[in-house]
């Protein structure tokens, strides 16, 4: 009975095996894979089928493979003949496999024990045991052979009476459970031994058995007669090296063998090869080439003759496949580059790409992923790593990371030493702190002869102010900072650019938070303190209470054997402010203050707001070189050239010297308060200004992003919390360092505040749309909303709070977060006026104003806003049409008005008329 396998028909046909099984299948006839044998009675259905289905399905599922060039003519049609008629090895778990590329093909006695370390049989490969019994057949009995370098007429022939091996012998193997074997050898036998090469194949139980089809169909010995007859009389026809050679041909069959009659362009195939009893191990070569023509392999055409694979069928294509892109061997090879692998790299301060760590850490960019995954940390190609994983990952794969020093910062300004002997003495810089009300402004007037109390809006200091005084031929330049508590960050700064600390201590009230606080500052600037004890003219003023409590923060007194010099001053009766002073300058001769002069200015922003007749106005202290009117100038992201100077005394200066305060004039834009002045050139002025200001746009980026994530965050986990968003418009830096303080302590339970934007100015049409979109509260300190921005508060529903002491802006947010704020009157604006003529009569200023918008009436309280900035609140004194006095003006009239206790009305200056309705208060 003649056998097929699935993937011989499936090639006689030019079809794939899977239309074969199929084809079968309908059939009823069983065939599991390609390698499945099948009789004669399917062959016979497959060419039925194929005769009227003319072929349709001959591409229709597989395309057929090439046959490259590579392989000579006569091997090709030698395969496709041989595949016909010798049933290919290839596909036998126990195949032998071929020789490395080169190695001499040995005799097959000796390839015998080699055989046994093949690879182990693959899942996949059982069935093709089973089949290996139906080739025979249409093997010729190899073991009857004597291999070598066989010729036409010299065909081993089986001899007669040999018999095969049993059917049922033929165990499939267990996957994996022994070493590949030739399964012409081994398979029949019981065991999976192996056998030695003097070995003979068991005998075979009936001939007849052998390859029956698992049907039991009756042989069909006429099928395929031409082939049978072709084989040993056309060798053009047979493959070039020996064929597959199965020692179970059953007996009668005395298939001529093919064999090697032409040899394969390379390879040593020139052994003799003896197919003896037990020796039958085919050429490694017939299975190789077996393997070759697999269907829907493309194997034939790359192992030379000779040179065997030791792996199995799909090993060995695979094998077939990277030789495809694989140089000859006799070819030059140049080895794949690799990457060096260092020992040490030198790595920067700023993060890289892990492409980038790849080719510095001379890696593959997937060892580098992989190491990081096994870090914990999940990076694509693309990726930042920080330094800190850097090194991690430096030292999983045995690197030294030497720190590079960091790239020089584009958004800076180097700094350039000053030799000693360009140093000059200049005057000491001097900070008053301490407590609320202990007198420091007082303190401050009494030095400088003059009275800035009384100009402060609700009496306390909210601004930087920097005044340089001569006392015995000696500057000393002052920085007046607050001391409320908000204004710590100001003070802070403040304390950075001074070089004497004075500690105002009321003698009345003694050593207050806010001392403490004071006395820390300067501490941690390193700056020396001396303490004056004000108010000593009142009643209950006690120093050395004072004294003690001084101690008790770390000041002791020189009297108590301690450094800290201590002045009883009262700024009241001018007592003790000499003394003050001669301290402050013998301080300052121990610190041997000095700056050079003749270089390009430093300084230090101590304050900036956005003047609408001057522009941006800055008040610098200057701190080392001279600053000169047309310098160009660089504050934070604001750069220009200087316009004007003017000093403390308000005359216009042309130049600064070191310690010297002025207000500069030219900047493009309001810088912060701490903000560093420096003179460049304008080219680095404009550059430098860009990069800052796009690098302030990505870190308010980041911060944006951060605080929207981590509130959402928060907001979960902590259930009912809310975020109070502030939006904050004032008409200095300075009030917002002091209201951005403020606001950073408050926290409760219910309620967090956030601050939204904050920014000089007056309140615009977007300050409210961004506190619309943020569901803000906006705040102005010392500032008003124009029209357009009112109109779009009313729109948005956007609360706007305007607020002239600092006080009234903390009790408030304090009390809304408490949710004690139940404001009992309410604002109520009711007209807007324009003032056009400002009219000088006996006892009052009258404004001849227009009414923008609203009323105005004769009982309404005003607010007098010039370029945004309140400068004046009280009521209407007098308002009249023409000369009579009226009760109410509308729209569209004008009117005079005269405003109590105020003369400074300025045409231009816009009256807001208000009055303050009752609320109802909620509980
Ligand atoms: N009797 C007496 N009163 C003083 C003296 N110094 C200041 N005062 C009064 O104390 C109050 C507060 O004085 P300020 O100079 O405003 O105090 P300050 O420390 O500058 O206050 P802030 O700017 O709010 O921090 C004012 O009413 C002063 O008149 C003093 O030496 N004797």
């Amino acid at each position: 009975m003649s056998k097929y396998r699935v993937y011989e028909l499936a090639k006689d046909y030019n079809t794939t095996s899977k239309l074969i099984i199929d084809i079968l299948s309908r059939n009823n006839m069983l065939a599991k894979n390609h390698m499945s044998s099948v009789d004669d009675d399917a062959k016979a259905v497959i060419e039925r089928t194929f005769a009227r289905k003319t072929g349709v399905e001959f591409s229709s599922e597989e395309p057929k493979r090439p046959i490259l060039p590579t392989r000579p003519v006569e091997d090709l049609r030698s395969a496709q003949i041989g595949q016909q008629q010798a049933r290919p090895m290839q596909n036998r778990p126990g195949v032998q496999q071929p020789q490395r590329p080169g190695t001499p093909q040995q005799p097959q006695q000796q390839q015998l024990p080699r055989q046994n370390v093949q690879q182990p049989q693959r899942p996949m490969q059982q069935p093709q045991q089973s089949y290996q019994s139906n080739q025979q057949p249409r093997q010729p009995n190899s073991s009857q052979f004597v291999s070598g370098p066989t010729q036409q007429g010299q065909q081993p022939v089986r001899p007669a009476g040999q018999p095969n091996r049993p059917i049922q012998q033929q165990q499939p193997q267990r996957p994996g459970s022994q070493p590949f074997r030739n399964p012409q050898y081994q398979q029949p036998r019981p065991t999976n031994q192996p056998m030695s090469g003097n070995q003979s194949p068991a005998p075979r139980q009936g001939g007849q058995q052998y390859g029956a089809p698992q049907n039991q169909r009756p042989p069909m010995h006429n099928q395929r007669p031409q082939d049978l007859n072709q084989r040993p009389n056309d060798p053009n026809q047979r493959r070039t090296d020996a064929r597959p050679v199965d020692n179970r041909q059953p007996q009668g069959q005395q298939r001529p063998r093919p064999q090697t009659n032409q040899p394969r362009p390379a390879g040593p195939t020139g052994a003799p090869q003896q197919h003896t009893a037990g020796q039958q191990n085919q050429q490694r070569n017939d299975n190789n080439r077996s393997n070759n023509n697999r269907p829907g392999q493309q194997g034939n055409r790359q192992r030379p003759t000779g040179q065997q694979d030791r792996r199995g069928p799909n090993s060995q294509n695979r094998q077939q496949q990277q030789n495809r892109h694989r140089p000859h061997s006799g070819q030059s090879i140049q080895a794949k580059a690799e990457p060096p692998k260092p020992k040490v790299v030198k790595l920067g301060t700023e993060s890289m790409t892990v492409k980038e760590l790849s080719a510095k850490f001379g890696r593959e960019v997937g060892e580098i992923i992989k190491k990081l995954m096994m870090l914990g940390v999940m990076a694509t190609i693309n990726q930042e790593i920080d330094m800190d994983t850097a090194k991690i990952l430096a030292s999983e794969f045995g690197i030294t990371v030497e720190e590079l020093p960091p790239a020089e910062d584009p958004t800076e300004i180097p700094d350039i030493e000053d030799s000693a002997e360009s140093l000059l003495p200049r005057p000491p810089v001097v900070t008053i702190m301490g407590h609320v009300d202990h007198g420091k402004t007082s303190l401050l007037d009494a030095i400088r002869q003059t009275n800035v109390t009384g100009q402060e809006a609700g009496g306390i200091t909210q601004h930087i102010g920097a005044y340089q005084v001569n006392y015995q031929n000696n500057k000393i330049v002052f920085l007046d900072t607050p001391g409320h508590e908000a204004f710590t960050a100001m003070r802070a700064r403040g304390a950075q650019v001074t070089d004497i600390a004075i500690l105002v201590v009321a003698a009345d009230d003694g050593v207050m938070p806010q001392t403490i606080e004071a006395i820390n500052h300067a501490k941690a600037a390193k700056v020396p303190i001396i303490v004056a004890v004000n108010k000593i003219d009142r009643p209950g003023a006690n120093v050395d209470r004072i004294k003690q409590q001084l101690t008790e923060q770390g000041l002791v007194t020189e009297e108590w054997g301690g450094e800290t010099i201590v002045v009883p001053v009262s700024a009241k009766t001018k007592t003790g402010i000499n003394e003050l002073l001669e301290m402050i300058l013998l301080v300052a001769e121990v610190q041997d203050l000095k700056a050079n002069p003749n270089r390009l200015a430093i300084g230090t922003i101590i304050e900036a707001e956005l003047d609408k007749g001057r522009g941006p106005v800055a008040t610098v202290l200057v701190q080392k070189g001279t600053l000169r009117i047309g310098d160009t100038i660089i504050a934070g992201t604001a750069y220009g050239k200087v316009r004007a100077m003017i000093n403390d005394r308000g005359d216009k200066v042309k130049k600064a010297t070191p310690s010297t305060p002025v207000e500069v004039l030219g900047l493009s834009d309001v810088p912060m308060a701490g903000d560093i002045l420096a003179v460049v050139d304008e080219n680095t002025a404009r550059s430098v200004a860009e990069k800052r200001v796009s690098k302030k746009r990505i870190e308010d980026m980041g911060q944006m992003q951060k605080i929207t994530l981590d509130d959402l965050f928060t907001q979960i986990q902590e259930g009912k919390l809310k975020d109070l968003n502030i939006v904050i418009k004032a008409d200095g830096q300075g009030s917002i360092e002091a209201l951005r303080q403020a606001f950073a302590g408050m926290q409760n339970k219910e309620v967090r505040v956030s601050l939204v934007h904050a920014g000089v100015g007056a309140i615009n049409e977007s300050d409210v749309m961004l506190a619309s979109a943020a569901n803000a509260l906006v705040i102005g300190f010392n500032v008003r909303p124009d029209a357009n921005s009112r109109k779009a508060a009313e729109a948005e529903k956007v609360d706007i709070r305007t607020y002239r002491v600092i006080y009234d802006v903390v009790n408030d947010v304090e009390a809304a977060m408490t949710g004690m704020l139940a404001p009992e009157y309410k604002e109520v604006i009711q007209g807007r006026l324009e003032a056009r003529k400002v009219i000088s009569v006996p006892k009052a200023v009258v404004a001849g104003c227009y009414v923008l918008e609203g009323k105005i009436f004769n009982n309404s309280q005003l607010r007098i806003v010039r370029n945004g900035i309140v400068v004046h609140e009280g009521k209407v004194e007098s308002l009249r049409r023409f000369k009579d006095e009226v009760k109410e003006v509308a729209a569209g009239y004008e009117c005079g008005v005269s405003v109590e206790k105020y003369r400074d009305i300025k045409e231009g200056d816009i009256l807001e008329a208000f009055t303050m309705e009752l609320v109802k208060q909620s509980s």
